[in-house]
Formats: structure tokens, C-alpha cells, sequence
């Protein structure tokens, strides 16, 4: 395997510590970068070297020389030797051309709103570099080395969260990290290691000196699907995380309910062999093993409880026909996101060995446009469900003998148990539903001078993903903390006490604990998760949970096994 995997160790640093992370350095230009290695950079600090494939390196400086020797013959290139976009009718003297690309972050430092998050823009840094080293972009080898001494120092430059229609790639995006690489002037700012500065400040603390930029290379910079795709790559790590904890709170109310694990047999799925359904049907199956809270029905017994319907409810029983298209969706999304990390995104693009530059469209963005799309959807569709599964938990007509809305303690006759906890979730639910709108298919058509008349909404739809997500993290917490619940309550009627340890299957018990541990609160056979109302504040148990799965804690790491299956899907 030569992918670098994010260790259990690398995992656990706290997130934003980004300075010397991790022994393991991921190298830009030896091979194609995976979206773990994209993270561990991102998140976890790990250092970037610079391949020294010294053929790689020369042909960076290669199409550095075919750009100078355009530019001194007068060659018309597109935004070397022209204009820029609709006023590529413009020819550029020679005199003029370094002028035209230093200009170009002029007018385009127009963002708006407030700053991407800083592992966003560090991500988007390793790409571009990843991007440039193809040597199909003309652009010094000393501004991509640039990228990975900011990365590798903690330094991240501010960009704002509008401005980009992703269709010339991410122009303005891109130029606030290309003004900050190369100190244009004191009003490009960014993050040194939690401290903000004015680029100009950052570069001396660097021991570097403020670079003009050389014919293309403004261009090279800012021409391309960088930021977004950065974007992406950080929403489609967590996303996929989020899909083992939603499998991991469909474990614990499958137990809570005491369903049946007959409908996870391998034999149904054999049958209908899709690669996400049989995923979907075997990972259950494997979380659901030892359990004593599951109907054991593997055999082809059908344990017939008197008033109860023989087979469980949908959400239950098509648990894998229903998450098969999601989970063959995000592993597709991943692909696509791969393949573009790995893309030169920018145009012209010159072609070293044959001495030719070619003009096109690398840049436009509508892989990630349409996959963080997509991705929205799949995460709203990953939200009804855990809906519809706390639905069924708290209502006693159909949660198999559990109390309505789960009360703990049923003496105290005001207990009113998850009830307000239900609400928040389902003030959440629709929202997630909401936000898998598709945004690639609305446009402005008449974008710049009517040049960029198609364009993605790539960047758009990525920070509409990343807000998705954030709000995702708030409801499986919500979505744990009753399928805790359930299972301590379910225990209680199987073995007469409330410590669930005894009696969940060893997969879910890991996620159990972890929950319970982030809470602050250790499991007792006296009494579940939640007994009386006036006990604890439910709120700031959904903080805490939430808080530990955005940092990648102790409740994803005792579900993200499941993921490395995903592989063979
Ligand atoms: N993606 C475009 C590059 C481009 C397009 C437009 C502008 C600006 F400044 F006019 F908006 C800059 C760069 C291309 O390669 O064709």
C-alpha cells in the first residue's frame, strides 16, 4: 500500500497544531496524493518535501524558459503575450508582460465575507503546489517552494469566503495566497501560527524576501481549482466519517429497538449485489455481532413476538438498500477528488517536450461543483434517516417496550426524558435536506464580459458542503445520545440493569464508551445514560460530542475501522 494512512497518533493531535506534526513527510511530485495525505497536511501539520526527481525539477524550469522565450519573440499566448478573459483580444508588449501578471492580483483582491478556514487554504497551498510541479505551468520552482515554506511553518494566508464563480478556476481565492507568497504589499494578511500579520511582516519573520512575479506566473497561480477542490477534499475526509458514525447510531438503535440482524444475511444482499448495499449490510452485520440486544435470526428463525410485526420497520430492515447509493456515492465523490488534486488546473498549458503551449479549460470546476452537490445531498439523505430511527426510538406504539421519549426515570412523573432533545433534531433535519440543494445548475451567464459564460459554482457549492458538514456534526451527536439511551434502557429489560457493557456487541461498545467518556459521564448498572431532567445540561452534551467528531476524537476513532473496508467498494 503506498498511501500514507493517518495513524491513530497523527489522528489525535489536536487540530490546528500545524508546525512539525508528523515524522511522515508527504512529498509533492513523486506520485499522486491521496485525500488522507491532503488532510494529514491540512490538519495535522505533517511536513511537505519537494520530490528531487531532478528530472521533475528540470522540466518546472523548462516551461519557465519556453514562457520567456514566448514572451521575447512576441508569441501570442493567451495571458502571457494577450489580456486576460474577454479582453484576451489586448496584445502585451514584452516590456509589459511581468507588469500584467503582477496586476492581476490587483484587481482581483475582491473578495468578500469572512475567511475561509485556515486548513481550507492549507490544503488549497498543497494542491496548487501538487498542481505546479507537473511543470506544465511555467512558474518558478522558487514560488511552488514558496507554498511548502509556508506550510510547513504554519503560515496560511487569509482568503475570503466569495468571490469565486469556479470557473476561471479560483482567480481571486488564489490570489490572496499568491499576494500573500509573494508579499505584494502590507494589506495581504495571514495566520502565523495563531498570529495575524500583514504578509510583508510574515515574509521577513520567514527570512524571505518579497518576490515580483515573472511573465504566467499570476496566471499560473491563480488559474485553476485549487481552493475548492481543497474545500472538498477537507468535507469528503469528514463526510466519510460521519457515514461511520451514522452507521454506528443505526447500530445502537437497531440494538435499542432489539431488531433483527436476519436482515443484514449475506444472502439477501448476494442477491441484489450492489457494492455500497453489501458494504452497507456487512458492516452491520459487524456491528451488531455478540450483541445480546439484536433478535438473532442469522439461522433463518423468525422469532415471532406475539402483537409485534414478524419483520422490522423499513428504516431497519432496507437499512442497506438505502445507504448503498450513498456510500457508492461518496466513494465516487472521492475518486473525482482525487483525480483532480492531482490535475494541472490552469491554461495555457505548455507542453515541455513538444515545445507547443496549449489553450483550454482546466480550471473550470465542475467536478467538484457537481460532487460537493452530491455530496450535500447524500449527507441529507444520511440525516433523514437518523430521523426517521429517533422517530421510532421515542414512540412507545413502535419501540418494542422503551419509554415515550425515552424517559429514564418513569416514577418521576415530570420527566419528559429526550423530548426537547427530539426537537432540536428535527430543527436540523430539514435544514440538512435543505442544504442539498444543487447550486451548479444556477449561474450567472453573463460573467465577465461573457468569456466565463458557463462556470461551475464550484467554490460555492464546496463551502456550502463545509457548512453542511458542520451542521451534520451537530445532529449525529444528537443521534448518539439516543441511541446511548436506547441501549441502556433496552438492557434494562434484557439483563435488569442499566450498564449497556454487558450486553452490546464489542464493535458498538467502543463507541458507547467513547461517548459516555466525552460526557463525563461512566456507565452504571443503577441507571442510564439519562435519569431525571434536572441532572444535566443535554446542551452541552451535544457540544461535546459534536466538538470531539469535529476534531476527529475519541467517537470517530471507535467507528472509522469501518472505513478502511470502504476500500473495496
Ligand atoms: N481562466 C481564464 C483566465 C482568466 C480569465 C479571466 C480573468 C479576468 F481577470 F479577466 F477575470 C483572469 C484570468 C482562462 O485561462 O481563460
Amino acid at each position: 500500500m503506498d498511501t500514507l494512512r493517518l495513524n491513530k497518533n497523527t489522528a489525535n493531535k489536536t487540530a490546528f497544531s500545524f508546525v512539525h506534526g508528523s515524522d511522515d513527510a508527504v512529498i509533492v511530485g513523486d506520485r499522486n496524493l491521496t485525500v488522507e495525505e491532503v488532510i494529514s497536511v491540512a490538519r495535522y501539520g505533517t511536513q511537505v518535501r519537494l520530490t528531487d526527481d531532478l528530472e521533475k525539477l528540470a522540466n518546472v524550469q523548462a516551461s519557465c524558459d519556453f514562457i520567456h522565450h514566448a514572451v521575447e519573440s512576441g508569441e501570442p499566448i493567451y495571458g502571457v503575450t494577450t489580456g486576460f478573459g474577454g479582453m484576451a483580444n489586448v496584445v502585451i508588449s514584452p516590456e509589459s508582460a511581468a507588469l500584467l501578471q503582477n496586476n492581476l492580483m490587483w484587481y482581483h483582491k475582491v473578495g468578500a465575507g469572512k475567511k475561509l478556514p485556515l486548513v481550507d487554504v492549507r490544503a488549497a497551498m498543497l494542491l496548487r503546489a501538487n498542481s505546479h510541479i507537473s511543470g506544465a505551468s511555467g512558474i518558478r520552482l522558487e514560488l511552488i517552494k514558496r507554498m511548502l515554506i509556508f506550510l510547513n511553518a504554519g503560515v496560511t494566508p487569509h482568503v475570503c469566503e466569495f468571490g469565486s464563480i469556479g470557473a476561471s478556476g479560483d482567480l481571486t481565492p488564489l490570489a490572496y495566497i499568491t499576494g500573500a507568497l509573494i508579499g505584494l504589499n502590507s494589506s495581504y494578511t495571514v495566520d502565523f501560527n495563531g498570529e495575524e500579520m500583514n504578509a510583508l511582516t510574515a515574509l521577513k519573520k520567514l527570512g524571505l524576501e518579497p518576490l515580483q512575479l515573472l511573465p504566467k506566473e499570476g496566471l499560473a497561480m491563480m488559474n485553476g481549482t485549487s481552493v475548492m477542490t481543497g474545500i472538498a477534499a477537507n468535507c469528503v475526509y469528514d463526510t466519510k466519517n460521519l457515514l461511520a458514525l451514522a452507521m454506528g447510531a443505526h447500530a445502537l438503535a437497531i440494538q435499542g429497538l432489539n431488531g433483527t440482524n436476519q436482515s443484514f444475511h449475506p444472502f439477501i444482499h448476494k442477491l441484489k449485489p450492489h457494492s455500497g448495499q453489501k458494504w452497507a449490510a456487512n458492516q452491520m452485520l459487524s456491528l451488531l455481532i455478540g450483541s445480546r440486544l439484536v433478535r438473532e435470526e442469522l439461522n433463518g428463525s423468525h422469532n415471532y413476538r406475539g402483537e409485534d410485526p414478524i419483520q422490522d420497520r423499513y428504516s431497519l430492515r432496507c437499512l442497506a438498500q438505502y445507504m448503498g447509493p450513498i456510500v457508492d456515492g461518496l466513494e465516487q465523490i472521492q475518486k473525482q477528488i482525487e483525480v483532480e488534486i492531482n490535475s494541472v488546473t490552469d491554461n495555457p498549458l505548455i507542453d515541455v517536450e513538444n515545445q507547443a503551449s496549449y489553450h483550454g479549460g482546466n480550471f473550470l470546476g465542475q467536478y467538484i461543483g457537481v460532487g460537493m452537490d452530491q455530496l450535500r445531498y447524500y449527507i441529507g439523505l444520511l440525516a433523514k434517516h437518523l430521523d426517521v430511527q429517533i422517530a421510532y426510538l421515542v414512540a412507545p406504539e413502535f419501540n418494542n417496550g422503551l419509554s415515550p421519549s425515552l424517559v429514564g426515570n418513569k416514577d418521576r412523573s415530570v420527566n419528559m426524558g429526550f423530548k426537547g432533545l427530539q426537537i432540536t433534531g428535527n430543527s436540523i433535519m430539514p435544514l440538512l435536506t435543505f442544504y442539498g440543494n444543487s447550486i451548479a445548475d444556477r449561474f450567472p451567464t453573463h460573467a465577465e464580459q461573457y468569456n466565463q459564460n458557463i462556470n461551475s459554482q464550484g467554490f460555492a457549492s464546496a463551502n456550502l458542503a463545509r457548512q453542511s458538514v458542520e451542521i451534520f456534526q451537530q445532529y449525529i451527536a444528537i443521534a448518539l445520545m439516543f441511541g446511548v439511551q436506547a441501549v441502556d434502557l433496552r438492557t434494562y429489560t434484557i439483563v435488569e440493569h442499566y450498564d449497556a457493557r454487558a450486553t452490546l456487541s464489542p464493535a458498538t461498545r467502543d463507541l458507547y464508551l467513547a461517548i459516555r467518556d466525552v460526557v463525563g459521564q461512566a456507565p452504571s448498572p443503577n441507571r442510564p445514560y439519562i435519569w431525571n431532567d434536572n441532572e444535566q445540561a443535554l446542551d452541552e452534551h451535544i457540544a461535546k460530542i459534536a466538538t470531539d467528531i469535529a476534531n476527529g476524537g475519541q467517537i470517530v476513532q471507535a467507528v472509522n475501522g469501518l472505513l478502511l473496508t470502504l476500500e473495496d467498494v
